[in-house]
């Protein structure tokens, strides 16, 4: 049986993501490793008596047809590889790689000792190793119960936010696209490229996986009990299209009439395209998703939103219409039966032709 190895990495000298990154990388280049599962970055106050940086830590789990000797070995290389020196024990490094678990193996040899000896006192290693295992895993119970118990000395931990991270497989996604297109992804000029990409996507595809916008504040405003059109133009998007991965881009137009008393602030409405563009989507699904979370959050008498968009899959490839633009419409409750309201709206944003998107 392949045994799951829980390897510990940790980083504080330079760009510690980046010497992450790279031993994984590297990791995963073993043709007798696979890499099963990686954990959040976490940035982790340095454990020992020597006055240090902050490190970042990771864990990882991996199978791997080496025996424990050579896996050490390999570990030892990459360390080489990414400048570690040994001088201070405990000191600050570029890369440190441990092998903490070999499923419930015991081994100690003069150069080993698994379970690492250090592993129960370390929170920088059993936190990130308890977000990739799960209950089945041989010393799933003590590595919770030794966390709570270690959460009290004075060992602290924190998750590094989602926006600055990378994502191993998506990297590695990268590099097979470039060596798919015929490029060599280790050339100098593209080494980076794949981490660069994983990043850019954290960044433009934040909205995947959330359903609901809730980053707004309602206000009441009694002031009127004939509650007029409020109308916001010319917001500027960026999103990808899902059939292609290709950006497309240009303004929203959004106009609602409150509830007798109900408005939100204006900075949410850009907020909200935000929101609503950091995924993969289509034109008409973002103007739906416009309303949809309007009505939700607004209850408003009527909605109107008008999308006015390029996309790069229509003017860079297939039938290659530069300068065409699209145009969305789509009008709910009162906008949607009362047609003076629709011409007052259109009238108010102005012909697409008018637009520089
Ligand atoms: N489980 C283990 N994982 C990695 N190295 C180990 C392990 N057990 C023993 N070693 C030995 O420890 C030696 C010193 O490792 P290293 O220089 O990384 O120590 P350190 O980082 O200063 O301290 P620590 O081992 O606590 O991380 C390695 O050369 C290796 O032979
Ligand atoms: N927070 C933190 N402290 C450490 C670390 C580490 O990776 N993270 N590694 C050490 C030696 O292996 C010593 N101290």
């Amino acid at each position: 049986m392949m045994e799951n190895i829980i390897l510990s990495l940790g980083s504080n000298i330079g760009n510690r993501e980046a010497y992450i990154n790279r031993a994984v990388e590297l990791l995963g280049n073993d043709a007798h490793i696979l890499i099963n599962k990686r954990s959040s970055f976490y940035e982790t106050s340095p454990v020992g008596n020597v006055k240090q940086r902050q490190f970042i830590n990771i864990a990882l789990k991996i199978t791997t047809t080496h025996s424990p000797e050579a896996l050490l070995t390999v570990i030892h290389q990459i360390e080489l590889t990414l400048h570690r020196t040994r001088d201070i024990h405990w000191g600050p490094r570029t890369l440190d790689i441990d092998i903490i678990f070999w499923g419930d193996q015991k081994i100690s040899t003069s150069d080993l000792k698994v379970p690492h000896p250090e592993a129960f006192n370390r929170l920088f290693v059993l936190v990130p190793t308890l977000e990739i295992i799960d209950d089945g895993f041989p010393n799933y119970a003590k590595i919770k119960s030794q966390i709570k118990s270690l959460q009290e000395k004075d060992q602290t931990i924190k998750l590094v936010k989602k926006e600055s991270q990378s994502d191993q497989s998506i990297e590695n996604s990268v590099r097979a696209i470039l060596t798919g297109i015929g490029e060599d992804p280790d050339r100098p000029g593209l080494v980076e490229t794949p981490n660069r990409v994983s990043r850019m996507y954290h960044e433009i595809f934040s909205s995947e996986g959330l359903e609901n916008f809730e980053d707004y504040k309602l206000f009441k405003n009694q002031t009127s009990n004939d509650p007029k059109m409020v109308l916001m133009r010319d917001i500027p998007f960026y999103s990808m299209c899902e059939h292609h991965m290709m950006p497309f881009w240009g303004k929203v137009h959004i106009a609602y009439i409150p509830d007798h008393e109900t408005i939100i602030g204006l900075s949410k409405l850009p907020r909200l395209v935000d929101f609503v563009s950091r995924k993969l989507s289509l034109q008409e699904k973002l103007t739906d998703d416009i309303v949809a979370q309007l009505t939700r959050i607004l209850a408003p008498k009527g909605i109107a939103v008008v999308v006015d968009a390029r996309h790069m899959c229509v003017e860079m490839r297939g039938v290659k219409k530069a300068d065409s633009s699209t145009r969305t419409i789509r009008f709910s409750g009162v906008f949607d039966t009362n047609h003076n309201l629709q011409t007052a709206f259109l009238n108010s944003i102005g012909d697409i032709n008018d637009k520089k998107l």
